[in-house]
């Protein structure tokens, strides 16, 4: 995993051109290995993302006796076991720096017959791991927390669980697809509840690997005692990485990004949304389906933006994109106003202080509020920013520096290979000042 000690120098380039291959959707690839693990036969998973959650997420079912192979990169062949076939792992489960591996496994795991322990990096042993065990224990499932309900995770395996009827407390997909992967195994029926809807993954995947599932928008309806059947799984660019290159392009004069073949899932575009309002230019050419899921090729150009209030109906449906949305914000006519993301307070960092202490750094006014905050748009200054190893704040200001006055340096980066491995490479290809420190 990410040691944390690399740093990016970021300066001014020229304008953004070309166009980029962004790798594969991080949710999808997670999924993809799980539900493909679980599957009676062999399932070929394509696009598969090269990051190091995704990767752990592979390596965790490896230890749980899944023969997974990976005939060239982005592409796994999961030899399915069955949804009775794991096996008890000789040791702790490693899922890195991944919340959606984490809470994922704490519903699958807690229905297996066998023990297992689920540990993270430095940055998830601090998330809250009490939206998915009391859930789950309500269900019948024993799993032992740290105080405060903090990882490790010791599930107790053996338990018989019984199907529930949860309204989520939060709007969280991790949570739903932990309810619904032990609902596979439950006795009768599980039914989740959303405040507003999440994405969707598990639910279509589920539906693709031949499961029975009942769901729209805000609701999901499973029962237990199913089974999986194999199936190859095309996983579609992913959307919260081609926004760091939607916004860069949106902010540099003289810029135009063809982004190929991105994932347009309703539930993931809010920023699109929210860039359109603020004046962004972004087209959408050659719409298609992949694995089921739309995509499109974005074409954007640098366009003024204006400040905007981000309604607070969309931030479910972006909120891996603020720290990308503060960046164009940072940018444009006027404040910008944040409310009701009180979530990106546990994320892998705070991303609400991080964002606003790094453009803080930068010589910009930002007031913070415990769910949001006014970002207050300014020339941007060079100076030094803490990503707080935070795969997407460091990238947010690899953006932020393509119009700051100054260099930027960026500290703790390493923790970008997570999501978005060859980030740098890419950024530079188009025309981004982006250097190793
Ligand atoms: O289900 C998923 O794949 C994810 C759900 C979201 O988390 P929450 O469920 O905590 O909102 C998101 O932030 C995360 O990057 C991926
Ligand atoms: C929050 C994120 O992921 P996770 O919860 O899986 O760590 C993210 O990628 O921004």
């Amino acid at each position: 995993m990410s040691d944390g000690s690399l740093d990016w120098m970021a300066s001014a380039g020229g304008p953004l051109r070309g166009t980029l291959e962004i790798p594969g959707d991080k949710s999808v690839s997670h999924r993809s290995v799980m539900f493909g693990a679980l599957a009676d036969g062999v399932s070929t998973i394509d696009g598969f993302l090269e990051g190091e959650d995704t990767r752990a997420t592979a390596a965790i079912f490896s230890q749980l006796g899944v023969r997974i192979e990976t005939p060239s990169p982005s592409r796994r062949i999961v030899h399915g076991v069955g949804i009775d076939g794991l096996q008890a792992a000789d040791g702790a489960l490693d899922c890195g720096n991944a919340g959606t591996g984490m809470r994922l496994l704490a519903g699958l795991l807690a229905a297996q017959r066998f023990d297992s322990v689920l540990v993270g990096d430095a940055s998830l042993s601090k998330r809250p791991m009490r939206r998915v065990t009391e859930p789950l224990s309500k269900m019948g499932a024993r799993i032992d927390t740290e105080s405060c309900g903090l990882p490790p995770l010791r599930i107790h395996g053996g338990q018989a669980l019984t199907g529930i009827d949860y309204t989520l407390e939060v709007a969280s997909a991790q949570v739903k697809s932990a309810l619904l992967l032990a609902g596979l195994y439950a006795d009768g029926e599980t039914v989740v509840r959303e405040p507003h809807p999440t994405r969707d993954y598990t639910e279509r995947m589920l539906c693709a690997f031949g499961v029975d599932i009942e769901f729209s928008p805000g609701l999901a309806r499973l029962r237990g005692g199913q089974r999986l059947r194999a199936t190859d799984i095309a996983v579609p660019a992913d959307f919260s990485s081609a926004a760091f290159f939607l916004v860069a392009a949106s902010i540099v004069p003289a810029s135009e990004l063809r982004l190929k073949q991105v994932g347009l899932n309703p539930r993931r575009t809010g920023l699109l949304q929210a860039l359109r309002m603020m004046g962004a230019d972004i087209v959408e050419e050659n719409p298609s389906t992949h694995g089921g899921e739309p995509v499109a090729d974005l074409v954007v150009r640098h366009a003024p933006l204006h400040g905007i209030e981000v309604p607070e109906a969309l931030v479910p449906d972006m909120i891996d994109e603020f720290p990308a949305l503060f960046i164009a914000a940072a940018h444009a006519q006027g404040a910008t106003v944040v409310r009701g993301a009180a979530e990106l307070r546990v994320k892998e960092s705070d991303r609400l202080a991080a964002m606003a202490k790094g453009l803080r750094a930068l010589g910009l006014q930002v007031d913070e509020t415990p769910d949001g905050g006014t970002i207050h748009p300014a020339e941007l200054q060079g100076g030094v920013v803490d990503s707080q190893g935070d795969h997407r704040i460091a990238m947010a200001f690899a953006v932020a520096a393509q119009r700051a006055r100054g260099e930027v340096r960026i500290g703790d980066v390493a923790n970008v290979a997570t999501s978005f491995p060859g980030f740098d490479v890419l950024a530079r290809g188009a025309g981004c000042g982006l250097a190793e420190a």
